[in-house]
């Protein structure tokens, strides 16, 4: 038996199936968000997608992918719907960790409009409530989001490659802050933000 048949039809192979759909959907989402087909392509594709629904609904977890130990021994979470690669909704995100912080580059789409012709303000801030949150744990202090203050400078556009990057700033016994920004690749920071994460005592068994 070959090796590549020996890895068909597990799960993993599963799981790439899964994120692939999931990146079909992205792309089947940007399509939705820009098309300008009549109104015959619209509802033949609304039929298509009726039926697809369907067949996907046959057999439904009852939460997303979990968060795991991958095969290689790294933490994944395919279900994150910033960071997930089998949850549709995320970019997804690939955070780097590196010199005492996280750094993701980021393309937004214009299916994150927010206001004309930018992304929206939302979008922008869970991208860095969750690589603040990354930073946190980077450092050792793994918490839930307690608050998360943002500043708006400049509009955000997309189909422009972005830098999103944050950073442990310090810990008081459950509390940690850290701080971070989305910026244009010539360093102009376009949004930051701060946020206080807090380890439940659940976490620590405390
Ligand atoms: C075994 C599992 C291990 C898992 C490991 C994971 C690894 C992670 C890896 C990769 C990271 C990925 C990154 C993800 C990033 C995304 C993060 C999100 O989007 S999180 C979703 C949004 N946030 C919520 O839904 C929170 C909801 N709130 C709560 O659950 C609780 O309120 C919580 C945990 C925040 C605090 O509850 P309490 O019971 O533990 O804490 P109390 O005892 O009430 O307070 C402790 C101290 O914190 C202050 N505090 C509490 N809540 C606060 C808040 N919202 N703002 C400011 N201070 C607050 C309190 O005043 C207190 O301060 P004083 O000790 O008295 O000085």
């Amino acid at each position: 038996m070959s090796r590549m048949s020996v890895e068909l039809g597990t799960e993993e192979s599963r799981l790439a199936a899964l994120c692939a759909l999931a990146q079909q959907t992205r792309e089947l989402m940007d399509a939705v968000a820009l098309t300008d087909v009549g109104e015959d392509d619209l509802t033949a594709a609304h039929a298509a997608l009726t039926a697809v629904n369907e067949r996907l609904r046959s057999v439904l977890r009852q939460t997303p992918q979990p968060f795991e130990i991958a095969p290689d021994g790294t933490l994944r979470h395919l279900g994150n719907a910033v960071t997930g690669g089998a949850n549709p909704h995320a970019l997804p995100l690939l955070i780097e960790v590196r010199d005492g912080g996280v750094r993701a580059e980021v393309v937004f789409r214009p299916l994150h409009e927010g206001p004309p012709g930018a992304v929206h303000g939302g979008i922008s801030a869970m991208i860095l409530d969750h690589l603040l949150g990354q930073a946190v744990a980077a450092a050792g202090s793994a918490g839930m989001t307690g608050t998360l203050t943002v500043r708006y400078r400049r509009p955000v556009p997309y189909g422009t490659p972005l830098v999103a990057t944050a950073e442990y700033t310090r810990t008081e016994g459950r509390k940690t802050w850290a701080e971070g920004r989305i910026s244009l690749p010539d360093g102009e920071s376009l949004v930051e933000a701060t946020g206080l994460f807090i380890t439940p005592s659940a976490w620590i068994g405390a």
